[in-house]
């Protein structure tokens, strides 16, 4: 794999809200650790009018607020330009040209260049095109694209999107990221499916009874209504992390750990996903939107009261589903997901449940032996716990539930990388396994469209959960009726689990 981080990053959208929060400190953190060479700079583009100073303390600040004050910070700044530049607006390439090429010389940067776009997206396919027919893209070391959520709205769009940043790029230079493939647990399934025989050969329809995904939101839509209005939480987060997080679950073993490799298994799955569409989609699918509730003792208002949201909305901040994986490994195993905003806690986890054994010796007549479950913590925590029964320590034979665990946080708290930091390096590194092939994204919005193109056609009865909650009834009911229930997330944490 290429190693060669001598390289300009060029930022369109540096003044936005991702760049402050996530790309800035993400880059301070690479250049701490010394992993920037000393040959890298960066050019920040937004449509404001800003100097290299005022852009430069913008860095300072977005640094400082996320990481506190560090010594070196004025020579990491050093690398930082600024172009006020508008997209939209054909003739003011060549400027940037000129500077990224003035940059590119005195930092000896090879000719490598990253395009990193940040901004809204109906932005990136003019962009893309842009940046071959004014000659960025014309140099003699690597150009990647790196490129934000959402990748279209829906597979007509993501086509089109598609083959406007194929016409400045190939699939090997185009970075589709997806941040929850660089949050170290997610990284970690793969590990912990091949790497342990005691899962391995479990991990199949004849010993597992099913399998939940939860990422759930206390937090609300905030600022960006007008964006979720148009998304909500089906195209927000299902389409992209969930899918993914199934996909890596659910894969047959790579034969290496090559980018194509695991690709290939990934897209194997989602060639396998049930399609779900019509009059099935209200059995397997259930959609919420928040109303008004309590989250830690503050009272919060209705999705419907949000800044820039329709008083009408129909657009969901919640959404449960069964997905089926139609293939020899997966037939008859629910992979139940749920995704929503304003729900009781901050919480991404996946808990596997094993089928219960034939027969069970160790119980009283009132009590049941409870499902060996395996527990991957992605966040807060981080970490996986393994449900046993065993015995109490004096007591009689009756089995208890014991938990063996083991906590990322307690072990490396303070170097557990932001996603964002490891994606960055990966695409200096030109490492793309952990990006999303245009092939994954195709079979996820064919997926995605069935039941959107049902929703978007009958009136939804919402608010239909309180703020605060775990999401409408119907959720719980999804379950029921096949004779499950969700695990409670926060009685799963690993902390309390020793
Ligand atoms: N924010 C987040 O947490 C996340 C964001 N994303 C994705 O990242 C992308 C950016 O989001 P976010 O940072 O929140 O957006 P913001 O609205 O905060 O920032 C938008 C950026 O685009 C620039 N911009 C807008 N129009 C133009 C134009 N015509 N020419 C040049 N620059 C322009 C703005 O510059 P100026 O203000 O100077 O005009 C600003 O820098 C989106 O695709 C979003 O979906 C994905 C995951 C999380
Ligand atoms: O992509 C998105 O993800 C965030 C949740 O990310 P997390 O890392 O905090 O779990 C979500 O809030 C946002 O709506 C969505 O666009």
């Amino acid at each position: 794999m290429e190693q060669n981080m001598t390289s300009l990053i060029m930022i369109f959208g540096a003044t936005g809200d991702l760049a402050k929060r996530k790309l800035f400190p993400s880059l301070y953190r690479l250049f701490e650790r010394g992993k920037l060479s000393e040959r890298f700079a960066v050019i920040g583009v937004g449509r404001r009018t800003l100097s290299n100073d005022e852009f430069q303390q913008s860095i300072k600040d977005s640094v400082t607020s996320a990481l506190g004050e560090k010594d070196d910070i004025e020579e990491f700044v050093r690398h930082f330009y600024y172009q006020s530049h508008d997209v939209a607006d054909s003739n003011s390439y060549s400027a940037l040209k000129k500077l990224a090429d003035e940059v590119d010389e005195h930092y000896q940067l090879e000719g490598n260049r990253i395009f990193y776009l940040a901004m809204a997206p109906e932005f990136f396919g003019p962009i893309a095109l842009h940046l071959k027919s004014d000659g960025l893209t014309d140099v003699k070391g690597y150009k990647r694209l790196v490129i934000e959520k959402p990748f279209g709205h829906d597979l007509a769009s993501a086509k089109e999107l598609n083959h406007q940043i194929r016409t400045a790029f190939s699939e090997e230079e185009i970075y589709r990221i997806d941040h929850y493939l660089g949050k170290e647990m997610v990284r970690n399934i793969e590990v912990i499916r091949f790497a342990n025989a005691i899962f391995e050969p479990l991990w199949n329809n004849r010993y597992i009874s099913n399998i939940q995904v939860t990422s759930s939101e206390s937090l609300g839509v905030e600022e960006r209504g007008r964006y979720y209005e148009t998304s909500g939480a089906l195209r927000d987060m299902l389409q992209n992390h969930m899918l993914q997080m199934v996909a890596l679950l659910a894969m047959e073993p790579p034969i290496s750990l090559t980018t194509d490799e695991i690709r290939s298994e990934k897209v194997r799955v989602f060639r396998s996903l049930r399609t779900i569409e019509g009059d099935e989609v209200k059995d397997y699918f259930v959609r919420g939107q928040y109303d008004a509730g309590t989250i830690n003792g503050k009272q919060v208002p209705k999705y419907r009261d949000e800044p820039m949201v329709d008083q009408e909305s129909n657009t969901e901040t919640f959404v449960a589903g069964k997905v089926m994986i139609d293939n020899f490994r997966w037939a008859g195993v629910p992979f139940y997901i749920r995704t929503g905003k304003r729900m009781e806690t901050k919480s991404t986890k996946i808990v596997i449940q094993f089928k219960d054994i034939p027969m069970n010796l160790y119980y009283q007549p009132e009590k049941m032996l409870n499902p060996n479950l395996l527990v991957i913590h992605i966040q807060p925590e981080e970490g996986i716990t393994l449900h046993l029964n065993a015995k109490h320590a004096g007591g009689h034979l009756d089995a208890q539930t014991v938990k063996l665990s083991f906590s990322n946080t307690g072990t490396n708290a303070m170097n557990t990388p932001e996603g964002y930091e490891k994606l960055l390096y990966d695409c200096m590194r030109g490492d793309a396994t952990n990006f999303t092939h245009w092939d994954e994204v195709a079979y996820s919005w064919a997926f995605v469209d069935k039941i959107s193109n049902v929703w978007a056609k009958e009136k939804a009865d919402f608010p239909n959960y309180n703020s605060g909650t775990m999401g409408p009834d119907a959720a719980d009911q999804l379950l029921e009726k096949d004779g499950f229930f969700w695990w409670p997330v926060t009685d799963l944490d690993v902390d309390t689990c020793k």
